[in-house]
């Protein structure tokens, strides 16, 4: 079974206005409320691939019962523990760019988190988790490490889907698979990556460091691969972009699906690229039917 952990869940309200100028009033000619949180994006995209999953992490109030239902609608299994505090709303405001407002997370009670623990220990052999998204502030930052360090020896591989401090300190535990984008990954270095080639040399630091294997998205750029054996380029088509979040998520859910179903590493990365390039161009999030159309012009090279 695949597990998905959202520790941060939102709802992403979107909202569209032709202009945004500071120190106005707008209104607002189209608008958009969904679940989100990296790890239930996961869930999403792999439920719309055919692939179930539970959803894991914590919900609390009206924006947390509104999560819980989304996630419901969409046929997704879940086991949320609730908490008292509301979950966060996160603001999108699309006008000629992008601008993001990421609420503030709810308090996570000592007790809310040790019932999380008893959920992962249930896990074993076969089973995946993904582990994504930002830590709320009531959380040690090395949350990632002590879940994968509970899983220790029992052949779970672990996603990691993290930034900072969180993404640093899971290393060491040697998570499967990686996927910062390119600024995520350069700040872990203290450099600035702005070609392939650069994203190459940093996800091999990575390796270095304990990951398995990593991605490097890399937004219009598309995205590098590396493990100890191979490192892979992807080039994907230049269209301007309709949505672009979720993207990252749709990548990691990509790459998870057709690792789970056994394809080598290339043809998983070119299907995960294909599944974060989909998203980026499409209204809603990528499916089988619209991958397909996207598959045939995202090219993979080799790197030695
Ligand atoms: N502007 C874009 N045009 C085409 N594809 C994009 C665009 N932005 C993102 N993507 C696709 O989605 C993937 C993930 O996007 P990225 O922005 O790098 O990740 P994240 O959402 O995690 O920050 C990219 O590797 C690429 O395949
Ligand atoms: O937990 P974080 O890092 O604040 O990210 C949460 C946000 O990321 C998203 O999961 C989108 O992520 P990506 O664009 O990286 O795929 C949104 O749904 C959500 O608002």
């Amino acid at each position: 079974m695949i597990y998905t952990v959202t520790l941060n869940p939102s709802i992403d309200y979107h909202v569209w206005v032709p202009a945004l100028d500071k120190g106005t009033i707008h209104e607002a000619h189209k608008e958009w409320k969904d679940a989100g949180g990296k790890g239930i994006n996961v869930s999403k995209v792999l439920r719309l691939l055919g692939v179930d999953s539970t959803a894991l992490g914590f919900v609390g109030g009206f924006t947390g019962a509104f999560i819980r239902q989304q996630v419901e609608r969409a046929g997704i299994a879940h086991q949320f523990l609730s908490i008292e505090q509301d979950s966060r709303i996160n603001i999108k405001i699309k006008a000629d760019t992008e601008t993001d407002i990421s609420g503030v997370s709810p308090e996570i009670p000592a007790e809310a988190l040790q019932q999380l623990f008893a959920q992962i220990d249930l896990l074993g052999p076969d089973d995946y988790l993904v582990l994504a998204g930002s830590v709320p502030k009531s959380l040690p930052l090395d949350i990632y490490p002590t879940i994968m360090k509970r899983l220790q020896g029992k052949g779970v591989r672990v996603f990691l889907d993290a930034k900072g401090e969180a993404l640093k300190s899971g290393l060491s535990e040697q998570p499967f698979l990686i996927k910062p984008n390119h600024h995520e990954l350069g700040e872990l270095f203290g450099v600035e990556i702005t070609t392939h080639n650069e994203a190459i040399a940093c996800g091999r630091k990575a390796l270095e460091l304990g990951a398995q294997n990593v991605i490097v998205s890399m937004a219009e750029q598309g995205a590098v691969f590396v493990n100890r054996e191979v490192a892979f380029a992807a080039r994907i088509p230049k269209r301007k972009p309709v949505n672009s979040i979720g993207a990252g998520d749709s990548m990691v859910a990509g790459f998870l699906y057709a690792h789970t179903k056994g394809w080598r590493a290339e043809e998983a990365f070119r299907f995960a690229v294909a599944a974060g390039t989909t998203t980026a161009l499409s209204e809603g999030f990528c499916t089988h039917e619209t991958i397909r159309t996207y598959l045939p012009e995202i090219s993979v090279i080799t790197v030695e």
